[in-house]
């Protein structure tokens, strides 16, 4: 890598040598006027004072001396040449004489002008003579003949002068324009040598890169040096230790050597040994001869000495025995590099040892014979449980076939499984896709009902009002028993098409008087065919309208069977409490929440009573209405339209049930009367009202209406009534508030400014739901008997005036969200 740059050192020395010469170039030409000088044979001087800017040139013939005067221009003169004109190879000699003072003759008698010959004919002062005058003349003639010389010569001078100043300027001009040439030259090599810079320092940067790359290699190699030297180090380490480890190694040879040659010598004695113990065993031999011949002869002769004989016997065989022991062991201590030699002598030196180590071995053998058979009864024990075993795998081997194939078959069944499964899963992606669908279905066939509900609600109120604000239903009820028999019917129903079911005839006197309403029921209409035709007005009530129904007629005509019915014949007010729990319950599923309220008074002698007070808490107000004391109900109405009776009792109810239960206290809580016409004749306005708050979760919206269901007194005539007393006193309250009902609706019906509300509690009451944005039903209630037909006609009358009044448009109740108080309240 040290080559890049001895490579770059040495280009940049031979740049700096071009641009050494060049520089020098450069200074000689920034230095025209110094060439010019050595060019022109002119010396340019200041004052005589100043130094010369280039030696004075002391040229041979004539130098023009330019020179400034004490003005400060310039003037050009000569300096004369100490030389003969002749060595000047641009002065031409002037003739001259020796005649002529002031000039100096040449060697070729030639006369040289200079400076000082020049002022010296100029300062020359003819000296005449008074008397001579030729030799004034001659010397005049002389002296004009000498100037006249100096003349030409100074003209000639001048003339060479200004030639040789045209050269110079010449010279001058090509020497600008070499110079010119030169500078562009220069401009062009600075620009080379710009780039070449460039190019430099770009191989500069590379190398440097290169170097920088270099150096990190140099500094891996170092790195991988530093371990190579401590790995030669730790080899440095090892090899010490081996050497170490090899000298101790020598030592050891050494040892074992020297183990080695102690080895040898006593193979070398055991070799004797051996030799010794060959003979030995020789003799031993021959012993051995001997004694057999000794037992043969022993056997022949002494079998009392058996015993002994045996044991002898016993004593040869294991003699015999350890012989061939001992030269077994001989034979594999020779065979074993003789090593053992040493012992075998010892055992042959030890020959009785040897023996008793024989018996020892031959004790030995039989303990392994002994144990050879455990093992032979333990080998066949383990044989007989390899063969159990044996048998215990080729059952096990039948399993696992049986395993093998039940596994096969599970297989099957799991492939049959799975494809079942994927089956199945496939169903049930297309049962949760349909179970989507119908979902998405279902849902918009809840937005339909929604909507359909809605459109039905609107439609159906737009029917109402297209109806009319006030409607008149008549209803005639049957005669009872106690009516006794009839002798005519009063009542008749016409059949035309255009008042069936809404007209009737009343005849009074043998005199028809027609009346047709919104709808006449006759005797025969039950309790659920009246409550058919009002049941849309009660659902208005759900939906956010005030509604008012209230059932108008004489004593006993059936206002409270229409309004309350009996046990097994419900009357319009449960059979409508019925329909506006079930419609809640089933307006729910749209995300319709509602909050139902019930209060129940009663009006009597322009007094108003809670009936869902404790019984004693209305006894106290009997009394007080009999003028012992009392509270005051105060009847509010605030902006919405919203009636406040203060202190009236106001219960949530969620059930029938618990309506029934509180229209049964409120029924045990009226002030029953009795009256010469009816013995349960109610002699008070029943009004019991039902506040509906209703809100719904998805749409935001809420609505606020009123079911006001109100069961008037009797409106008979005092005349007819009999009454006297307090029955006269109630008759004509009644008759009052009855009359001020009238009046109020014959108002709204004229439109008129005032309307009297405030002329009876009931008015008051019923203000919002009489004043034009209620939905108001009349029940006029007719009774059948012949000695009522002057009651029924006053009714019909007074109905169909109601029936034929407009009381205004009736309006729905209805916000977004912010009434939530009703609701969260209680
Ligand atoms: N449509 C009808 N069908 C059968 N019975 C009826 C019908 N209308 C009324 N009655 C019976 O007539 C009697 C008088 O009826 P109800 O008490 O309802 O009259 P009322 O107008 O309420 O009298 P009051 O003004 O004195 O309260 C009751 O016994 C009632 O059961």
């Amino acid at each position: 890598m040290l080559e890049p740059s001895r490579a770059m050192t040495d280009t940049l020395s031979a740049v700096r040598a071009r641009i050494s010469r060049h520089d020098s170039a450069f200074c000689h030409i920034e230095d025209p006027w110094g060439s010019l000088l050595l060019l022109l044979p002119v010396m340019v001087t200041g004052n005589q004072n100043r130094a010369p800017r280039s030696p004075p040139a002391k040229r041979r013939g004539t130098t023009i001396q330019v020179s400034l005067d004490k003005r400060g221009k310039t003037g050009v003169g000569r300096t004369t040449a100490r030389q003969p004109l002749a060595e000047s190879n641009h002065k031409k000699p002037v003739a001259a004489t020796s005649d002529f003072p002031g000039a100096k003759d040449s060697e070729n008698g030639e006369v040289v002008f200079g400076k000082e010959e020049v002022e010296a004919l100029l300062n020359e002062v003819l000296k005449l003579k008074k008397l001579d005058a030729k030799g004034n003349m001659q010397l005049v003639t002389d002296y004009s003949k000498r100037l006249k010389l100096g003349l030409k010569w100074s003209f000639q001078e001048q003339e060479k002068l200004e030639t040789e100043l045209e050269t110079s300027r010449k010279k001058c001009i090509d020497t600008e324009t070499e110079m010119e040439r030169k500078v562009v030259d220069l401009n062009s090599f600075l620009l080379n040598l710009k780039n070449e810079n460039a190019a430099l320092d770009e191989k500069l940067a590379k190398e440097s890169s290169e170097k920088l790359d270099a150096l990190n290699h140099h500094r891996l190699e170092k790195d991988a040096r530093v371990d190579a030297e401590r790995l030669q180090a730790s080899l440095s380490e090892d090899l010490e230790n081996i050497r170490k480890e090899k000298l101790a190694v020598d030592k050891q040879v050494i040892s074992l050597s020297e183990t080695y040659k102690r080895l040898q010598e006593y193979n070398t004695s055991l070799q004797q040994y051996n030799s010794k113990l060959q003979t030995d065993l020789s003799v031993v031999n021959e012993s051995l001869t001997k004694v057999e011949k000794e037992k043969l002869a022993v056997v022949e002769n002494l079998s009392t000495l058996r015993g002994h004989y045996n044991s002898i016997q016993e004593q040869l065989t294991s003699s015999r025995v350890s012989l061939d022991e001992a030269v077994n062991q001989k034979k594999s201590l020779d065979n074993e590099v003789k090593c053992l030699r040493e012992e075998l002598q010892k055992v042959r030196e030890d020959r009785d040892r040897h023996i008793v180590q024989v018996q020892g071995l031959t004790a030995d053998i039989l303990r392994r014979k002994e144990v050879t058979e455990k093992s032979i009864v333990d080998l066949e024990n383990l044989a007989a449980k390899s063969q159990a075993l044996q048998e215990m795998c080729s059952s096990q081997a039948e399993q696992i076939c049986v395993l093998q194939h039940q596994l096969a078959t599970a297989n099957e069944k799991l492939k049959m499984a799975d494809l079942s499964v994927i089956e199945s899963k496939s169903k049930h992606e297309g049962h949760e896709k349909t179970i989507s669908e119908l979902r998405s279905n279902l849902a918009d066939l809840e937005q339909q009902l929604i909507s359909g509900e809605n459109l039905r609600k609107k439609l159906h109120n737009t029917i109402l009002e297209l109806k009319g604000n006030i409607r008149v239903f008549c209803r005639v009820r049957p005669s009872l028993p106690d009516d006794g028999v009839a002798s005519e019917a009063i009542v008749s129903y016409p059949t035309a098409t255009e008042s069936l079911g809404r007209g009737i005839d009343l005849i009074q006197s043998g005199q028809k008087y027609p009346f047709t309403f919104d709808k006449v029921f006759n005797h025969e209409a039950s309790q659920e065919d009246v409550f058919l035709e009002i049941s849309q007005l009660v659902q208005s009530a759900l939906d956010g309208y005030k509604v008012c129904i209230f059932a108008y007629g004489q004593t006993g005509s059936g206002k409270t069977y229409t309004m309350m019915g009996k046990p097994d014949r419900k009357g319009l007010i449960p059979r409508s409490l019925e329909q506006i729990f079930q419609a809640s319950q089933a307006l729910t599923a749209q995300g319709w929440k509602y909050k139902l309220q019930a209060s129940m008074l009663e009006i009597y002698n322009e007094t108003i009573r809670d009936l869902l007070l404790p019984r004693s808490s209305n006894m106290d107000i009997i009394r007080t209405e009999s003028g012992v004391s009392g509270r005051q109900y105060a009847i509010k109405h605030d902006a919405d339209g919203n009636t406040h009776v203060s202190d009236l009792t106001l219960v949530d109810v969620c059930s029938v049930r618990e309506i029934s239960s509180l229209l049964e206290q409120a029924s045990q809580s009226r002030s029953v009367g009795r009256t010469q016409m009816n013995e349960q004749s109610s002699r008070s306005h029943f009004v019991f009202t039902l506040r509906i708050f209703g809100v719904n979760e998805g749409t935001e919206q809420q609505v606020q209406g009123v079911l006001n269901l109100i069961d008037l007194a009797g409106s008979e005539r005092l005349s007819k009534s009999g009454a006297t007393g307090d029955r006269l006193k109630e008759t004509q309250s009644i008759n009052k508030s009855l009359s001020a009902l009238a009046d109020v609706i014959f108002a709204l019906a004229k439109k008129e400014d005032h309307i009297p509300f405030r002329n009876s509690k009931l008015t008051y009451l019923l203000q919002p739901c009489l004043g034009g944005d209620s939905k108001t039903l009349m029940f006029v209630n007719i009774s059948p008997q012949p000695s009522s037909s002057g009651e029924s006609l006053c009714s019909l009358r007074f109905a169909a005036r109601v029936n034929a009044c407009e009381i205004g448009i009736p309006r729905r109740q209805t916000t977004m969200r912010p009434i939530d108080s009703h609701l969260n309240s209680g």
